[in-house]
C-alpha cells in the first residue's frame, strides 16, 4: 500500500477527519475503463473522509462506500462480465477477501501513526472489517474427509523444514480424494502467518545459479529456467547428500492429471473444450520433450521417465513470487507449501443457493503470498481469512477453470465461478445503435456459466449475463425501450430467449445423455472425464432451463 500514513484533515465545522485513501486504479489495468465507469456512476473515488467524532453508524456508512470502491477495484474480467452495473456485491469470496484485506491493511497502517482523536474511529472501522472477514468462517462446515494413514514421510518432511528454518502453524493430514493437505494446528487469525519458508529452502533459479549444472547449461541456446530446474531436480533427486533429499522423497509417487489421460477418458471427452485443451497441452509437452531428449544425449541422464513424472509438479508456477524483489524468477518449487490443497473462491454462502451442489463449500484461506520478504529473506503465507485449529487450510492456485485444473492438477472443483463456456457471436453492432451506453455491443466475445450462480432469475436478464442479453437485443434490433408498450418489450425478450435456446439446445444435445457408466469400476481418468462432461452438461442445461422458464414467465 502506497503511503497510507495517518492523515487527519480539518473538517468544515472545526472537527477533524480521518482520511482513508485507496490506491488509485492503475491505467495499465485492461479493465481500467470499465472500473472507472462503474466508480463514476456510483460517485465513488479512492478518497474517503470520516469525521473523528462521528457515530459508529455514520462511520459504517462511509465504510460501506470504501468496501464498494475496493470491490470494484478488485473486479476481474469475469466479475465485470457477469455482474450488472447495479450489483453492489459482495461479488465473490475472492473479491470480498481481497477487498476487505486491502482495507484492513490500510487501516492497520493508519493506526500505527494515528493521533488519539483518529484512533477511535479507525478502530471502529478496523473491527468491523475483522468481523466481516471472520464471518466467512461460517462456510467451513463441510470439509474434505480426513483419512488416517501412515505419515512418517510427512513427519520427516516437517522436521526437515524445521531444521531448515521453516516456521509453520500447520500440520500435514490426508484427505479423501485430495491426498495430503495442511491443517491448522492452532487457531490462525486473519493476517497471521500460517507458513514461512526461508528463501534458501526454495528451489528456484537463484539456487540453480549456484550449482555446477548451471555453468554447464547456461550457454545452451533457448534453454528455459523451467528446463534447467527440471534437470537440476532430476539429478538432485538421486543425490544422497542433497539438502532436498527428504523433499524429493516426499513427492507423490505419481501424478494423475489430464496429461496422463488414457484413450477411454479422451474418447469420453471428444467434442469438449477440455479435449482441445488437453491436445494442446500434450503438443506443447511433446515440443518441450524434444529439447529434453537432446539434452538427454548431452548429459547422459535417463530423463524422459522422470520428466514425465516431474512435469506437473514443475508446472506449479507461482507467477507473483519474487516479482518485485528479484525480478525475473517465476517458477520454483516450494517445499511444504507444495502440500497446500486448492480451493476455488466459492461465492458467499448467503448468495449462492446451494441447490446445485452439495459438496464441500470452502474458500481459500491464503490468497496472497507472492513476495519474498526482503528483511526476513523468507516467503510468508499470511491468512486472508481465519482458519480454526483442526481445519484444512486452503490456498488459491489461481483463477482457473476446471479444464485447467484437470489438465495440470487432476481434479475438478465444484461451483467454480471460472467454469465458463465461451460464445463467439459473429455479428456486431455500432455502439451508437445501442440504447444502453454502458454495454459494449460491439463486443462479440461472450460467455455463459451456470445460471445457478446468478442472483436474478426474472426479467430483464432471466439469470443470463446482462452483457450477452443486451448484445442480443442490439443485434436483433429489439432494444428495450421504457416508453414502448409492455407487449413490445415482452416480444423483444422473447426473441432474445428464443435465439439463446436455438444456440444452446443443439449444444446440449451434442453433449449427449449422461453415460450409463459403471462409475465404481471405471478408472480414475474416465471418472474425471465423465465428471467434466457432466459439469458441461449441467451448465448448458441451466442456460436452457433459464431460457425456458423466462419464456414461461413472458407467457404468464
Ligand atoms: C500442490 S499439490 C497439493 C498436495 C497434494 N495433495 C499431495 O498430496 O502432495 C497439488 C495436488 O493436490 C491435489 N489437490 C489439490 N487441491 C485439491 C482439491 N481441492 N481437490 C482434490 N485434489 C486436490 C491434486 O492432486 C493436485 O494435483
Amino acid at each position: 500500500m502506497a503511503a497510507a500514513a495517518a492523515e487527519v484533515a480539518a473538517a468544515g465545522g472545526g472537527g477533524e477527519m480521518v482520511v482513508v485513501r485507496l490506491p488509485p486504479l492503475s491505467q495499465d489495468d485492461p479493465l481500467f475503463q470499465d472500473k472507472k465507469r462503474i466508480l463514476d456512476s456510483r460517485n465513488l473515488s479512492c478518497l474517503f473522509q470520516v469525521p473523528n467524532s462521528c457515530s459508529a453508524a455514520d462511520a459504517f456508512k462511509v465504510l460501506d462506500r470504501m468496501i464498494q470502491a475496493a470491490r470494484i477495484a478488485h473486479m476481474d474480467e469475469l466479475e465485470l462480465y457477469f455482474t450488472g452495473d447495479d450489483d453492489f456485491g459482495p461479488l465473490s469470496t475472492r473479491n470480498e477477501l481481497e477487498s476487505l484485506n486491502l482495507l484492513l491493511k490500510i487501516l492497520n497502517t493508519l493506526l500505527l501513526t494515528a493521533n488519539v482523536g483518529a484512533m477511535g474511529v479507525l478502530q471502529v472501522l478496523r473491527d468491523e472489517i475483522l468481523i466481516r472477514l471472520r464471518s466467512l468462517e461460517l462456510e467451513d462446515n463441510d470439509q474434505m474427509v480426513v483419512q488416517i494413514r501412515n505419515q512418517n514421510m510427512e513427519d520427516s518432511l516437517l522436521k526437515w523444514g524445521e531444521q531448515h528454518g521453516v516456521k509453520t502453524k500447520l500440520q500435514i493430514a490426508f484427505f479423501e480424494g485430495a491426498g495430503r493437505g495442511m491443517v491448522a494446528s492452532e487457531n490462525i487469525d486473519v493476517g497471521d502467518i500460517a507458513l514461512e519458508i526461508p528463501e534458501s529452502s526454495i528451489i528456484s533459479e537463484e539456487l540453480l545459479c549456484q550449482s555446477g549444472m548451471f555453468l554447464a547449461l547456461k550457454d545452451l541456446d533457448s534453454i528455459t529456467t523451467e528446463t534447467m530446474l527440471l534437470l537440476w531436480s532430476i539429478r538432485e533427486r538421486y543425490n544422497p547428500s542433497s539438502k532436498f533429499k527428504i523433499y524429493f522423497e516426499a513427492l507423490p509417487a505419481n501424478f494423475n492429471t489430464g496429461l496422463s489421460f488414457g484413450i477411454d477418458a479422451l474418447a469420453a471427452l471428444e467434442g469438449t473444450l477440455l479435449f482441445d485443451e488437453l491436445m494442446q497441452a500434450r503438443q506443447a509437452i511433446y515440443c518441450y520433450g524434444i529439447v529434453i531428449l537432446i539434452l538427454q544425449i548431452t548429459i547422459q541422464l535417463h530423463l524422459r521417465q522422470q520428466y514425465d513424472e516431474l512435469f506437473p509438479m514443475l508446472c506449479i508456477k507461482f507467477p507473483d513470487i519474487f516479482k518485485q524483489d528479484v525480478g525475473k524468477l517465476t517458477t520454483c518449487l516450494i517445499p511444504i507449501a507444495g502440500l497446500l490443497n486448492h480451493s476455488v473462491c466459492n461465492f458467499i454462502p448467503e448468495l449462492i443457493p446451494k441447490f446445485s451442489f452439495n459438496g464441500p463449500q470452502v474458500s481459500p484461506h491464503i490468497l496472497n503470498y507472492g513476495r519474498v520478504d526482503k528483511v526476513t529473506k523468507s516467503l510468508k503465507f499470511p491468512l486472508s481469512r481465519p482458519c480454526k485449529a483442526g481445519e484444512q487450510c486452503f490456498l488459491s492456485y489461481g483463477k482457473h477453470p476446471g479444464s485447467h485444473l484437470i489438465t495440470f492438477y487432476g481434479f475438478l472443483p465444484r461451483d467454480n465461478p471460472y467454469d465458463v463456456i465461451p460464445l463467439d457471436l459473429d455479428t456486431s453492432v455500432d455502439e451508437e445503435d445501442s440504447s444502453s451506453p454502458s454495454v459494449t455491443t460491439s463486443q462479440t466475445s461472450h460467455m455463459v456459466r451456470g445460471t445457478w450462480l446468478s442472483r436474478l432469475r426474472g426479467p430483464p436478464t432471466y439469470g443470463l449475463p446482462h452483457r450477452l442479453v443486451s448484445h442480443l437485443h442490439a443485434i436483433l434490433g429489439c432494444n428495450q425501450n421504457e416508453s414502448a408498450p409492455e407487449a413490445d418489450n415482452k416480444e423483444n425478450d422473447r426473441m432474445v430467449l428464443e435465439t439463446l435456446l436455438s444456440i444452446f439446445t443443439p449444444m446440449l444435445e451434442g453433449l449427449g445423455e449422461p453415460d450409463d457408466f459403471d462409475r465404481e469400476n471405471a478408472c480414475w481418468d474416465v471418472n474425471l472425464a465423465l465428471d467434466y462432461k457432466d459439469l458441461q452438461r449441467r451448465i448448458v442445461l441451466s442456460i436452457v432451463t433459464s431460457c425456458t422458464s423466462g419464456l414461461a414467465m413472458l407467457d404468464s
